[in-house]
């Protein structure tokens, strides 16, 4: 039996992604930006802070995997410029969480660098949700990334497609969102603005297109700069977590997008390690050239 997403978690992901956006775009006014390090402290904590008391709100009972409910930061940092000298809200306990039906997989703040360097719009907020389907496994039902900088929200909807809403002008405006092919000879493929992997230049090298490297910030607004046609790839290895990938996947699936590890194995979610250290997202059509590609470098350094 295949469990898909109601309607209203559609929204959900949707509203919650949009409005921690708002909060975060109001903490940077809110502290500025001469001291990084406490505006990406109260960044991380008070959207995770809304989104746990939200989730808990609209979805009583579903089990939650936040970035900043992890006991290792929930345990050590008190909530920054909220005025509450208290730990960060954990998650939901292991042994729940994976066997739970419904799993709320959200990064509060993703490109935590980039929010705290002023004019910067390439930080995103992600909620993602994953539901059990089959006594095994689980996958991606629905999912929102919000780019509260560039007024964007990327989200899957009722009819497994996904849209884009604009709430820069009023009334937020949506329209159909498909990942658009890339131009014939050329390749546009996003990197990390500060870890970007090695074997992503010699990838570059070797195939036989004309390869742009573009590094941007967050791997949600990479992923959304693949779906809005800005990029035509984006390629990681060497560490990641389930957080950074969940929701920005769960649009590009349904906005027709290629995802997968680099070795072209399927992105499993809600595991006991939430470790997923590479991914590729690109057009379907450029998918077997950059496995292809990927597979080749990896054997020539092996
Ligand atoms: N080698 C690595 N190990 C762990 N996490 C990594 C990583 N490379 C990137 N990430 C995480 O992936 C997200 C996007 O990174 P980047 O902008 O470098 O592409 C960031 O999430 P956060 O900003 O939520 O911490 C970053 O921490
Ligand atoms: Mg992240």
């Amino acid at each position: 039996m295949t469990v898909q997403a109601v309607a209203d978690d559609h929204a959900v992901a949707a509203e919650l992604a949009a409005e921690a956006g708002r909060l975060l775009l109001n903490v940077r006014d809110e502290v500025g930006f001469a001291d990084a390090r406490a505006l990406k402290d109260t960044g991380d904590v008070r959207a995770h802070e809304y989104l746990m008391a939200a989730l808990a709100e609209r979805c009583p009972g579903d089990a939650v995997l936040s970035e900043e409910g992890r006991s290792a930061v929930a345990g050590k940092r008190a909530v920054a410029g909220g005025g509450a000298d208290r730990a960060p809200t954990r998650n939901t306990a292991d042994a729940e969480r994976l066997t739970a039906d419904r799993v709320w997989i959200v990064d509060p703040l993703d490109g935590t660098r980039e929010f705290s360097e002023e004019g910067r719009r390439d930080w995103a907020v992600h909620v993602a949700l994953w539901r059990r389907d089959g006594s095994d496994g689980g996958r991606l039902v629905a999912g929102a990334v919000a780019l509260p900088a560039q007024g964007l929200t990327l989200r899957t909807d009722a009819t497994g497609g996904a849209c884009l809403v604009r709430a820069d002008a009023g009334q937020p405006a949506e329209a159909a969102l498909r990942v658009p092919s890339p131009d014939a000879g050329k390749l546009r493929i996003a990197v990390s603005r500060t870890r970007p992997p090695e074997f992503v230049r010699r990838l570059a090298e070797r195939l036989d297109l004309d390869v742009e490297l573009v590094p941007i910030g967050s791997a949600g607004a990479k992923i959304s700069a693949v779906l809005l046609g800005e990029v035509d790839a984006y390629v990681h290895a060497g560490g990641q977590y389930e957080w950074d990938s969940a929701a920005p996947v769960a649009v590009a699936v349904a906005a027709g997008a290629h995802a997968s590890r680099v070795d072209g194995s399927a992105l499993n979610y809600n595991r006991k390690d939430p470790r997923l250290p590479d991914i590729l997202v690109c057009h379907p059509t450029s998918a077997s050239t950059l496995l292809t590609g990927i597979r080749d470098v990896h054997d020539a350094l092996s």
